[in-house]
């Protein structure tokens, strides 16, 4: 145990972020899984800037080697590994819902498909905004979860930052009353409103700063709100409290993402009082809910600055949960200007 304290000391005194010998043996056991540096922050489920420096650390003691781009244990990483009894992981995940627990199923078939058309043109994610996207099943099974609480038929809903895509999805399922989308980039606004125009989805799309407080006539007015916010404290209390300052009173509902990927267990406490203090109830944890589509701007991100080895990545590996909150008697919204930088903390890395 004493060498996994060592190194994750060591850690956190290089990188800032919260560090436990549990992430040493959590990335211990992904080396075990996979030898590819995505896979293993994917699976070790840390920070990327902590996992890169345990990696490192991991190697400074000759218990890693990087052949190539390739992350292997040596063999007396291997006796470590046996020592202590860690193992590689092993998902018992469901193969039909991905874990996510709805399903895109034959009433949503047919939306899902126009949607999968519509969204080929897209405008990419671009660095500036911290955008990254989630694959085009995602989004729908967001609309899917939504429903299946009751939170779109018949209600007001708005998206808060829609580089998802959110907004199409759910016109085009027709289940809300009315769709308003606020985002800051206007690329995605004009294609929102193309789309809306072209297929008569009557989307009320507008170019907006989320850092500026809401336009008055969104204030107290919608039933449920979507957002995917960057991962500081700062930005989710923003969107967040955005989101909840749009809600028209107590018992309405707001989804959004909190990943591991940049947000370390102690970043998540900190989080989770926020949102008690804002009044809402979590309801809803769906870990690795949400996945991302690589985005090509990775080589400009801090987290490529980090990485021991400058593999590019492959398959999906930035995955986060998604929660869904309610609102009780007394919640309080947040719609004051936001200042300062609200992309980048110890523990971003995609920025
Ligand atoms: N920088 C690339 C990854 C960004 C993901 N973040 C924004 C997602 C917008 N769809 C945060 C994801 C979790 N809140």
């Amino acid at each position: 145990m004493e060498i996994l304290e060592q190194i994750a000391s060591e850690a956190e005194k290089r990188t800032q972020v919260p560090a436990y010998p549990r992430s040493v043996e959590k990335v211990i056991s992904a080396i075990m899984t996979s030898n590819n540096f995505w896979k293993i922050v994917d699976l070790s489920d840390e920070p990327l800037p902590l996992v890169a420096e345990i990696l490192k650390l991991l190697k400074e003691h000759d218990l890693v080697i990087f052949e190539g781009n390739q992350i292997l244990l040596t063999e007396a990483g291997a006796e470590l590994a046996r020592r202590l009894g860690i193992e590689p992981f092993v998902s018992h995940k469901c193969p039909t819902c991905k874990g996510r627990g709805v399903i895109i199923d034959d009433s949503l078939r047919e939306a899902y498909e126009k949607f999968l058309k519509i969204q080929e043109n897209r405008p990419p994610a671009i660095h500036q905004f911290d955008q990254g996207y989630v694959t085009p099943e995602n989004t729908f099974a967001r609309v899917a979860l939504a429903d299946d609480r009751g939170d779109l038929r018949g209600k007001k809903v708005v998206v808060l930052g829609d580089d998802d895509l959110m907004s199409i999805a759910l016109a085009l399922s027709g289940l809300p009353k009315k769709v308003t989308i606020l985002e800051i980039d206007e690329r995605l606004v004009n294609f929102i409103k193309e789309v809306s125009d072209k297929y008569n989805l009557n989307i009320d799309a507008r170019v907006h700063d989320l850092r500026q407080p809401l336009p008055e006539d969104v204030l107290g007015a919608y039933d449920t709100f979507f957002t995917d916010p960057p991962e500081t404290v700062e930005a989710i209390k923003a969107f967040v409290g955005r989101g909840v300052a749009t809600l028209k009173g107590p018992r309405c509902a707001g989804y959004f993402g909190v990943t591991r990927r940049e947000s370390s267990a102690d970043k998540w406490r900190r989080i989770q009082r926020v949102l008690i203090d804002m009044g809402l109830v979590i309801t809803d944890l769906i870990h690795n809910f949400n996945e991302y589509v690589n985005w090509d701007y990775y080589e400009e991100m801090r987290g490529w600055q980090l990485t021991p080895v400058k593999e590019p990545p492959k398959d999906i590996w930035y995955r986060s949960t998604q929660f869904r909150v309610e609102t009780v008697r007394g919640f309080e919204g947040f719609n004051e200007p936001i200042v300062g930088d609200i992309y980048n903390d110890a523990e971003s890395s995609t920025t």
